[in-house]
């Protein structure tokens, strides 16, 4: 049976597991290895689209594939991450909800910021729309962060990220995920939450974790932060497939006659 959004919002102390999947295949892999959630986060704009950024990213290719993992995940609990500017009003936050509830299958949504969007996870709230926070790096206002770097190392900085989340918790978000910032603040925020904290980059002392499925399996690239491990060098053993096929194809090994009617 599928988790709903009340086991969540009871979820505080538990180890959840958070992983983002962007298609069918992924989203059966993540399903098979019981993950607990899933997140189709506005990061396939950069890891599947080859965007710069997840700013350039729409919320038709957010629906695209959150389809498509959700085909491939039917019993596991979805989350969608709303694109740059699809909140910046109530009404277009509620829009974009819909969308990816109703056509795409989410169980929620997700987005980024802390006092600044508590009114709209509010208003999300209220209409019946499960929220899950985000603070600390919030890539798609980075740029205004002085790009994807540690958040909360200063004081005052610290103290906005944590008011930013009890905001959201107030606002009655059921989770809220923390990017990027010390483990001490992060274990301050999820001692001082009732809801549950997905970390990434932000420590062992969240309730839960969330990293990018193609950098736990190696294929973004050469790109590991320190926050990241990688369970697999997919990457490379995909390529050295590929360059062998490629060698066989030219060579006439492959196709043999087993592969031949
Ligand atoms: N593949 C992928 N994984 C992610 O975790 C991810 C994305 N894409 N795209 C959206 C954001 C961007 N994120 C990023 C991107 C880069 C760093 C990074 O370069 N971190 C370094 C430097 C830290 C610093 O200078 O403070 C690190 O070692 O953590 C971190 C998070 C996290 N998100
Ligand atoms: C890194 C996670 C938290 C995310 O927002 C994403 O994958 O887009
Ligand atoms: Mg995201």
């Amino acid at each position: 049976m599928r988790r709903t959004v009340k086991d969540f919002r009871n979820a505080k102390g538990q180890r959840l597991v958070y992983l983002t999947a962007y298609d069918y295949p992924t989203a059966r892999l993540a399903e098979a290895a019981g993950v607990d959630a899933i997140l189709v986060g506005d990061s396939l704009g950069m890891v599947v689209l080859g965007y710069p950024s997840t700013v350039p990213v729409t919320l038709e290719e957010m629906l695209h594939h959150t389809k498509a993992a959700r085909r491939g995940a039917p019993e596991t609990f979805l989350v969608a991450d709303l694109p740059y500017l699809a909140y910046a009003t109530l009404d277009r936050a509620l829009f974009a909800a819909e969308r990816l509830l109703k056509e795409g299958g989410a169980d929620a949504v997700k987005l980024e910021g802390g006092e600044e969007v508590a009114e709209i996870v509010r208003g999300l709230v209220r209409a019946g729309v499960p929220v899950l926070g985000h603070v600390g790096l919030t890539p798609q206002t980075a740029s205004q962060l002085g790009g994807y770097k540690l958040q909360g190392r200063r004081p005052e900085e610290a103290e906005r990220i944590l008011k930013g989340a009890l905001a959201l918790e107030e606002a009655g978000a059921y989770g809220v995920v923390l990017e990027m910032v010390p483990a001490r603040l992060a274990k301050e925020i999820t001692e001082r939450l009732s809801v549950h904290t997905v970390g990434i980059g932000a420590g062992p002392h969240t309730d839960a974790q969330v990293l990018v499925f193609h950098d736990v399996v190696g294929l973004y690239g050469d790109f590991k932060p320190r926050f990241v491990k990688r369970y697999l060098e997919a990457g490379r053993l995909i390529q050295e497939a590929l360059s062998r096929y490629a060698q066989e194809v030219r060579e006439g090994v492959f196709p043999a006659e087993e592969h031949s009617f």
